[in-house]
């Protein structure tokens, strides 16, 4: 588990951490999102003891980085992947991290194989691809086995498949009972791979819950998509206080103030066909831009100001 309690951080005038509290659980992949600046890397470093808080407290499994004996073993990290610039092969690189914490070469064999580098790993690693660095980065976080994962943008520079097996991989060491706390901007491959979100914006905790909660809010206000071959019909049998429907094609209505549960019942209770009933539900990315609207530090010209504007559709 890491704990984090009323942790600030100040660079000089910069206020980049601002009184941040939240716990990540083991069992559960658990992302940490928010804009650019948001402090999200700063905390990061702080749980990995490469920076201290100005004020507040770090700790993970109930102790601080620095009183770790053989930290290795308890938190395996990336931080700010890229390609490792070394003239060594990935296999020596990682031999030379094992030897220096009295881990076996047998476990080099193993992560090599965990993260699918077996074919390059006599080869070497400052030639490696961006994907391939962030394989031999994983792997480097694994080497110690340790019961808590952090990830800076694991996904960065994976293609397609590498992203489906890292999502493979997270959740595997999550359902072993590890720590998994990863950062990522993109929404849709967090809305696959983690359960639990902690959102963070301008330094401060914006939200701190399921994915499932932060979509469910988003979607609250979303309207109900309605197909049917009697849509004029089905139109007046809805019709009453707090209902609207809009509707932009034949046969297709947009209801909003009436759950989909309470339209079948008023259309079967009219005798009307519904060819479809579905809930419009927000995707994370439309979520997190709801929440984080007022917390972007840049932002484009053509932006929106606040992302509350945005239509929510499936
Ligand atoms: N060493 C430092 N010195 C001064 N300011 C810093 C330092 N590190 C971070 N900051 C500032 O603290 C704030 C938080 O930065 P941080 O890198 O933690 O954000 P982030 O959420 O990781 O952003 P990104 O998504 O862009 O990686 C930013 O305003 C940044 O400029």
């Amino acid at each position: 588990m890491i704990t984090v309690d009323h942790v600030t951080k100040r660079y000089g005038e910069q206020l980049a951490v601002d009184d941040l509290t939240f716990t990540v659980q083991p069992g559960i992949v658990t992302g940490f999102l928010g804009p650019n600046g948001a402090g999200k890397s700063t905390t990061m470093r702080m749980i990995l003891g490469l920076d201290r808080p100005t004020s507040g407290t770090v700790q993970v499994n109930g102790r601080c980085y620095r009183d770790f004996d053989a930290p290795l073993h308890e938190i395996g990290a990336m931080l700010e992947a890229r390609a490792v610039h070394t003239g060594r092969s990935a296999y020596h690189h990682l031999l030379a991290m094992a030897q220096t914490h009295g881990i076996g070469a047998p476990r080099v064999n193993e992560v090599i194989d965990m993260v699918g580098l077996q074919k390059v790993a006599r080869k070497r690693a400052g030639g490696f691809s961006l994907g391939m660095g962030q394989r031999l980065g994983i792997a480097s976080a694994l080497l110690g086995d340790p019961q808590t994962v952090i990830l800076d943008e694991p996904a960065n520079g994976l293609d397609p498949e590498g992203i489906k097996w890292i999502r493979e991989l997270l959740r595997r060491l999550a359902d072993e009972g590890k720590t998994v706390f990863l950062s990522s901007h993109l929404m849709s491959e967090m809305a696959l791979t983690a359960e639990h979100l902690v959102i963070v914006g301008r330094g401060r905790l914006i939200a701190d819950t399921t994915v499932d909660e932060v979509v469910s809010q988003a979607s609250a206000d979303s309207a109900v998509l309605v197909r049917s071959p009697q849509a004029a019909a089905l139109r007046a049998a809805l019709a009453g206080p707090g209902v609207s429907v809009r509707s932009e094609e034949a046969e297709v209505l947009e209801v909003r103030g009436l759950a989909a549960e309470r339209i079948g019942e008023l259309a079967a209770a009219a005798h009307i066909v519904l060819h479809e009933l579905t809930p419009q539900r927000a995707s994370l990315e439309e979520a997190y831009m709801r929440l984080t609207g007022d917390a972007v530090e840049y932002r484009t010209a053509s932006a929106p100001a606040a992302a509350a504007d945005l239509e929510l559709v499936a």
